[in-house]
Formats: structure tokens, C-alpha cells, sequence
């Protein structure tokens, strides 16, 4: 594992005993059953790439542990609304406040703007974590192969899938892309390939392209992280993946929204 997952593991077993001690499993399951049905997130992404487009999901990312802090002026509700008019599919908000500035509010106010279905985007490795997830509006949530052992996987998809959550299953190499292929997942997933390397925090889309080959076939992946320009998302899609995470490269333009149009126009 690397250095910095290690630290962010730190802190979120601690997050997690401070969440154990605010909420019973009861009371969060009371606080889900106050929230409308999960939007459709994997079907959102899944549409625009069935109608000939690129699917994005265009996250909503203050800062981050390899550049600092990414945008001062942040208004998520806004910044949803411009990823909307962008031509978003989804929308991934960090909830990680120690190491990405982020909150569970902005995930609240993200979604409550548009009608996107958002994903969860935090460190989980606990399920009392993905069923507040739910309870705060997530439509989606994020299960990171190098944070999880085989079983925690799959007792975590099991428990996201019960919640109807969809679940973006992240994998950086040949090693964790073989874990989540054991650990019996079925094919109720999304399988995101991460481009940065969490030791030199470097990204290269060699990542992806290198792995495709030994994806099972009809695996709906994700290329995430270092997609910065239209060549490329053509050179992503020449090689038949069209469903992308980007954040920071469209958090730096002053309107966010037609960065993502000029990015997959
Ligand atoms: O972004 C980081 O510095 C980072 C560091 C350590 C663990 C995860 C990290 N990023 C999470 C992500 O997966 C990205 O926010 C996401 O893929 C978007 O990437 P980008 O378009 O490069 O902002």
C-alpha cells in the first residue's frame, strides 16, 4: 500500500469510530429511509455511451493531497450546474475533508442543484460508511481494490447493492484488477482504472490502455484521473473506452461546465 492511502486509512478507521458512536445502524437506516430512490448512476453514464457519446463523470474537487488546493472559489451547487449544462452523466463529489477539502454537505448540495446522479467519492472500507453514503443522497459509491481485501470487497458491494447503490470498483494494476475478478462480484459493477500512481502521484493513461486486455469482455470501465485534453479523450475512445472521471483539469477553468464541452465536443 502506499504511503498516502495509509495515511488516509489512519484517519478514516477514526472517522469511522466517531461515526460507530453518533449513529446506531438503526438510526442511519432511519435516515435512509427518508431519501427518495438512488438516481440511476451507472444508467446515466451507460446512456451517453450508448447514444454515441462520452460518458463523464465530472467531479467537484476542492483540493487535493498531490496539488493542494485546486479551486478557492468553490460553490458546488454551482459547479453542478455547470458540469449539467456541460454535459456531464454524473457527478463524483469528495466527502474526505482532511486530505481533498471536501464534505459531505457539498455532496447535499451537489445533488439537491441538478437531477445527476452523484457518486460518493471517500475512502470506504467500512459498510456503516457506505450506509451513510445513502444517507446523505449518494447515489453511487466508491470501493478502492488497494484499501480493501477480497472478502471486504465483496461484503462491501453486497451491502452498497442492498442500499441500491451503484458501485465504482477502482483498481491501478494488474494485481488488484485479478483481486476484484475473485472476489466474485458478478457483473454489477463499474470498474474504474485509476491513472495515478499513489506513490508518485504521476498519472498516465498508459494505465488504462495497458490493462485492457485482460478485461473480461463487456466490462464497463472507467478511465480516471490525468484527463486533461480533447486528444485525450480521442485517444481513450479510439481504444473503445468511453466513460471518464475527470476532475482537476476542469476545476481550473473559470466555468467548469464549458471546459467539459470544449474537452468532449
Ligand atoms: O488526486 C489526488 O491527488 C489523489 C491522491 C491520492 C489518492 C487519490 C487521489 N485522487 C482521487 C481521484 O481518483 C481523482 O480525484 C479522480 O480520478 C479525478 O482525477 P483528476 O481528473 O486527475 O483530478
Amino acid at each position: 500500500m502506499s504511503d498516502i492511502l495509509d495515511k488516509i486509512l489512519a484517519v478514516k478507521k477514526d472517522e469511522i469510530g466517531a461515526l460507530k458512536k453518533q449513529y446506531s445502524k438503526t438510526a442511519l437506516q432511519d435516515l435512509i429511509s427518508e431519501q427518495s430512490a438512488p438516481r440511476g448512476f451507472a444508467a446515466s453514464l451507460n446512456a451517453k455511451v450508448k447514444a454515441g457519446g462520452a460518458g463523464v463523470i465530472a467531479e467537484i474537487k476542492k483540493a487535493s493531497p498531490s496539488k493542494g488546493l485546486i479551486r478557492a472559489d468553490f460553490d458546488p451547487a454551482w459547479i453542478a450546474n455547470e458540469y449539467a449544462e456541460g454535459g456531464a452523466a454524473c457527478l463524483s463529489v469528495l466527502t474526505d475533508v482532511q486530505f481533498f477539502q471536501g464534505h459531505n454537505d457539498y455532496l447535499k448540495a451537489a445533488r439537491s442543484a441538478c437531477t445527476l446522479p452523484v457518486i460518493r467519492k471517500d475512502f470506504l472500507i467500512d459498510a456503516l460508511q457506505i450506509m451513510e453514503a445513502r444517507a446523505i443522497g449518494g447515489d453511487c459509491v466508491l470501493l478502492i481494490a488497494a484499501a480493501l481485501g477480497k472478502q471486504q470487497l465483496n461484503e462491501l458491494h453486497a451491502c452498497a447493492r442492498e442500499l441500491k447503490l451503484d458501485v465504482l470498483v477502482e483498481i491501478h494494476d494488474r494485481a488488484e484488477l485479478d483481486q476484484v475478478l475473485d472476489a466474485g462480484l458478478g457483473n454489477e459493477y463499474l470498474l474504474g482504472i485509476n491513472n495515478r500512481n499513489l506513490r508518485t502521484f504521476a498519472t498516465s493513461l498508459e494505465t488504462t490502455l495497458d490493462l485492457l486486455p485482460l478485461l473480461p469482455k463487456g466490462c464497463e470501465v472507467v478511465t480516471e484521473s490525468g484527463i486533461a485534453k480533447p486528444d485525450d479523450v480521442a485517444r481513450m475512445r479510439d481504444s473503445d473506452v468511453h466513460r471518464f472521471l475527470i476532475g482537476e483539469s476542469l476545476m481550473r477553468q473559470p466555468s467548469p461546465g464549458k471546459a467539459l464541452k470544449d474537452l468532449i465536443a
